[in-house]
């Protein structure tokens, strides 16, 4: 059977960017922007050309620059900020207007002193006047993952009548569990009238760590977009790691869906983004983090060393990672230390390995890890005894 497509549709340079000191200037996001292109996205989120000067002029840039990716501008549900995307977005080749506002109840009362049917009228009126722009209309129900289905639905509905081809349901707060949030997706792909005109896309928060549970759980249940960043970059604990994301419908391939990403470039693109916004990648990040590919027990090293598989679900080349590495620590058998010994040029018998390990196991208790050098000293000491 054919496997469906799942758009990805990048915001690092959007949500991601909004993380304290992940600020860019318009030559470094061009610089990101130019990469996402060749990565494979099929939307690149540019910015919110409302929100500054120098962004609009990012967005404006990127429109110019980009060949094959849909380049999108972020707006709240007023006349001024669809204007001023669509100004921005005028160069591009494939433009879309992502405009929205908050459904929650809590949105609703605390943040815009109003009311359901006045928001349901707001969402309308801001798709119909973004759609006097461009065809391609993305509408966002703010906190739709803390908004009650029934009259998500109901906003669902006023949004493809006015004109929207993509429904964003954000997890804006990241609060949903994977099951809850599927079955939002599931309700409205089930209940909103008029859905075959639109797409349903996953835009979640990882509050609660499940931004990524989530966005898989909504294309389970029928959602064709998911929105994400690299490094889970985004507001507060961040979004869907979009390498996370690529991986998993990579590797799962019973879920029968695919992207277009080419998932060798996934390690170039984090350390990019990482460098240009100065925000590092925890090592033990899922796919991307240094210690991904690393193996540092002996009983996991002696695996891979006979057969990579037995500890690693994904050939790192795959991910464009040259090679998984053992690192040398006290928990390290004499599998590991040979390996090693091996890769710096040294074979070595199996009772000299006996007495090199031991030698080995006094550094390695003093110290965090056991490097080359290390590795060249403890030769020494030892061929003086071994003879
Ligand atoms: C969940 C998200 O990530 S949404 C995107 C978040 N990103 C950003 O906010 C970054 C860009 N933002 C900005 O540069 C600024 O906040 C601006 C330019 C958008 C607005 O700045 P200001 O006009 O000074 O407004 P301020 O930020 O203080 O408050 C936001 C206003 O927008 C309103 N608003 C918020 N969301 C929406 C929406 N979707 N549609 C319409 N109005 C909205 C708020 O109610 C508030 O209006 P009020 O002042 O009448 O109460
Ligand atoms: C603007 C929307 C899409 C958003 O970022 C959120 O709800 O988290």
């Amino acid at each position: 059977m054919n496997s469906e497509k799942i758009e990805i549709f990048d915001t690092t340079l959007r949500d991601g960017e909004q993380v304290p000191g992940c600020k860019l200037n318009t030559k470094q996001k061009l610089i990101i922007a130019e990469r996402l292109d060749k990565l494979g996205i099929d939307v690149i989120e540019a910015g919110f050309p409302i929100s500054s000067p120098g962004d609009f002029e990012s967005v404006s840039e990127i429109s110019k620059l980009v060949k094959n990716a849909k380049v999108c501008g972020l707006t709240r549900a007023n006349k001024k900020d669809i204007d001023t995307a669509a100004e921005a977005l005028k160069y591009a080749k494939r433009p879309r207007i992502h405009t929205g506002i908050g459904t929650s109840d809590s949105h609703i009362k605390y943040k815009f002193n109003s009311t359901r049917e006045d928001i349901l009228e707001r969402a309308a009126e801001a798709v119909k006047y973004a759609k006097s722009y461009v065809e391609d209309v993305e509408f966002y129900a703010e906190d739709a993952g803390r908004t009650d289905n029934d009259y998500l639905a109901r906003v669902c509905e006023v949004a493809i009548k006015a004109g929207a081809t993509v429904l964003n349901i954000p997890d804006t707060t990241g609060y949903c569990l994977p099951e809850e949030y599927g079955q939002k997706i599931k309700y409205l792909k089930e209940n909103v009238k008029g859905i075959e005109k639109a797409i349903l896309s996953c835009h979640c928060h990882n509050d609660l760590g499940l931004a990524t549970a989530n966005s898989i759980a909504g294309a389970i249940n029928g959602a064709r977009q998911i929105e994400c960043t690299i490094n889970g970059l985004g507001e507060r604990a961040g979004n869907t790691a979009l390498e996370e994301v690529v991986m998993i419908l990579k590797q799962h391939k019973n879920l029968n869906f695919h992207t277009d990403i080419n998932s060798k470039m996934l390690n170039e693109m984090s350390l990019m983004v990482s460098d240009l916004m100065g925000m590092p990648v925890q090592p033990n990040k899922a796919i991307v983090g240094a210690n991904a590919f690393a193996h540092s027990s002996g009983i996991h090293q002696d695996g891979v060393i006979k057969n990579r598989e037995t500890y690693e679900i994904i050939d790192p080349a795959e991910v464009g990672v040259n090679a998984s590495s053992i690192i040398l620590t006290a928990r390290s058998g004499r599998s590991a230390l040979a390996y090693r010994f091996k890769h710096i040029g040294y074979d070595i018998t199996k009772n000299e390995l006996d007495f090199l390990y031991q030698e080995f196991l006094k550094i390695a208790d003093r110290k965090k890890e056991v490097n080359n050098d290390d590795l060249y000293m403890i030769m020494e000491t030892c061929s003086r005894k071994i003879g």
